[in-house]
């Protein structure tokens, strides 16, 4: 049966990166999908403001919408302090299965808890079946359209306090203008834009912080 991009991505890691070195798996994505295949993972670029974000923020839980190879859950992860943890959300299956592995052979697998499914339907779920109080950071980077929906959904669940922060992926591209709209118009919100680059690529993208005012 033909291999899928994301199986082959994980191959290369397999062979090429060190078992339990999350730099040396990220140094390998990014090497893959710069050389080889094209491949939506936030890349090195915008990867180094999430870096400076997670530090900043040192969250005791953090919660990923959109797994998909695991590139971005390693990241975050390998900055995690002792007892944090990431909870990160996919809906494909076959993403999720690529990112067990990855998140297994770069040896985060114990901060990292992946969650398969919608996340309109994970994150009502996150206070009582995941035992999540309140949310440090999240890192939106799932599906364009449902970066505004969840953004709401997330207050409505009482999952953000007083200096929770949200980062956005791809506010320019593909482009996020209603989650953009809602939080820049937003008094609970105070937001940073930072201009960067499509990952791999040469055309210009960003990421939004907006931390929410309580
Ligand atoms: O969907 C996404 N989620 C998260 N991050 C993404 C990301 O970092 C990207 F760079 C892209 C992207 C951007 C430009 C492009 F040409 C192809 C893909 C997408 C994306 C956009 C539209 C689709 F139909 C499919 C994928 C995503
Ligand atoms: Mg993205």
């Amino acid at each position: 049966m033909n291999q899928t991009k994301e199986q082959r991505i994980l191959n290369f890691v397999l062979q090429n990166a060190v078992r339990g070195d999350p730099c040396s798996v990220l140094d390998a994505i990014d090497k893959y999908c710069s050389e080889k295949e094209w491949a939506m993972n936030v890349g090195n670029e915008k990867g180094v403001i999430l870096d400076k974000t997670v530090e900043e923020v040192s969250p005791s839980v953090a919660l990923e919408l959109g797994t998909y190879c695991g590139y971005s859950g390693v990241r975050i992860a390998r900055l995690l302090k002792a007892g944090a943890r990431l909870l990160t959300v996919e809906f494909n299956p076959e993403f999720a299965a690529i990112a067990k592995q990855m998140f297994e052979f770069a040896g985060v697998q114990d901060k990292v808890r992946l969650l398969e499914g919608p996340s309109e339907e994970i994150i009502p779920q996150l206070k009582k079946k995941y035992e999540v109080d309140t949310l440090d950071f999240v890192f939106l980077d799932h599906w364009k359209d449902r970066y505004a929906p969840d953004t709401i959904l997330l207050q409505e669940c009482n999952l953000l306090r007083k200096g929770s922060v949200l980062l956005a992926d791809n506010v320019i591209i593909p482009g996020t203008p209603e989650f953009l709209n809602y939080v820049r118009n937003n008094s609970h919100f105070q937001c940073t834009n930072y201009p960067s680059h499509l990952e791999y690529m040469k055309a210009a993208d960003a990421m939004e912080k907006a931390v929410f005012l309580g």
